[in-house]
């Protein structure tokens, strides 16, 4: 496995591989390094043979306190040249903020599911980085917040453009995200935010760890299938959709998966074993 400075990245089961946030001392606030550390772990995912699931949670008393404010200088000052214009400074500005988009993006275009765990505290940039996961689930006295509007900026690294595509209720995405107010599991639970609520962190690890292993055991021809479709069909039309996933699935119903697991199925077995991929 890769070396991280402020990731802790390990194998919990065969093929199921956790992602620590770990920077305690600072609730996991998102400095510069953390956020490029982010992106690259998940790109290094994406094609790691052996992990067929991600879970993402974080050490310490919070999952995430959002975009590190003692670093913030750093993050939102514009790369550039005193002598610039303000066009050119735009420019890098844009660059910057897409560079950033980019590391939760890498997480939503890893083609292995990915489980937020999340305790403790999830603020601002933290919000912005589980709605670029798969499943999110939380354990009691966990806050959420989209801060954003309390430090002067419109959230830009996901936030906004996903949470009315996960929550139901539009009026209460657009409430949280104007009031920067603050939110707890069983409101997240309500707005379809999460999907479960454990009573602690352990419990809640050992869950996630029980799920991660169920859908490692599966085909990850078929796992990694439905996410890539999941996600298309989520930005697409219908019919759009539907073209995808025929064109997907006219090379990858090839697999040898097919015939193992259903003659399993057929046999009330358990999942059998899939090659790597
Ligand atoms: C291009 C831009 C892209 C993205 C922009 C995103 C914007 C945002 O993310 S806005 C949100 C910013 N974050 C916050 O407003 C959270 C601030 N922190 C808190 O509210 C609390 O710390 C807490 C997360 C609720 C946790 O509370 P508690 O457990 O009581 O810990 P504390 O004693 O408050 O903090 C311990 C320690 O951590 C440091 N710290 C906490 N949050 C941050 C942060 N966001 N940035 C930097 N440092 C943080 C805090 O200063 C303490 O440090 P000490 O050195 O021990 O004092």
């Amino acid at each position: 496995m890769k070396n991280f400075e402020h990731l802790i990245v390990m194998r919990l089961a065969p093929f199921v591989t956790n992602v620590q946030l770990n920077r305690p001392a600072q609730r996991n606030a998102l400095n510069g390094h953390l956020w490029q550390e982010i992106g690259a772990v998940f790109n290094f995912l994406s094609t790691d043979p052996d992990t067929r699931v991600v879970i993402i949670s974080g050490n310490g008393k919070a999952f995430c306190a959002g975009l590190d404010l003692k670093d913030s200088q750093d993050i939102l000052q514009t790369p550039t040249d005193a002598s610039d214009d303000p066009a050119r400074r735009a420019r890098r500005f844009r660059e910057k903020i897409v560079s950033y988009q980019a590391a939760f993006k890498a997480i939503e275009d890893c083609p292995k599911p990915v489980i937020a765990a999340i305790h403790g505290s999830c603020i601002g940039g933290g919000v912005d980085l589980i709605t670029a996961c798969d499943i999110r689930v939380a354990c009691s006295e966990t806050v959420f917040c989209i801060k954003e509007v309390d430090i002067g900026m419109a959230a830009d690294t996901g936030s906004l453009n996903r949470l009315p595509k996960i929550c139901g209720n539009e009026s209460w995405v657009r409430e949280i995200a104007l009031t920067a107010r603050r939110f707890d599991e069983t409101e997240a639970l309500q707005h379809d935010l999460i999907s479960k609520v454990y009573d602690n962190r352990d419990d809640m690890i050992k869950g996630c760890e029980k799920l991660a292993i169920s859908i490692a055991s599966k085909s990850p021809v078929a796992i990694q299938g439905t996410k890539v479709i999941l996600n298309y069909s989520r930005d697409h039309s219908v019919t759009d959709s539907l073209n995808f996933v025929a064109n997907w699935n006219m090379s990858q119903l090839m697999t040898e998966d097919i015939p193992k697991a259903a003659l399993a199925v057929f046999n009330k077995q358990p999942p059998p074993n899939f090659a790597k991929l």
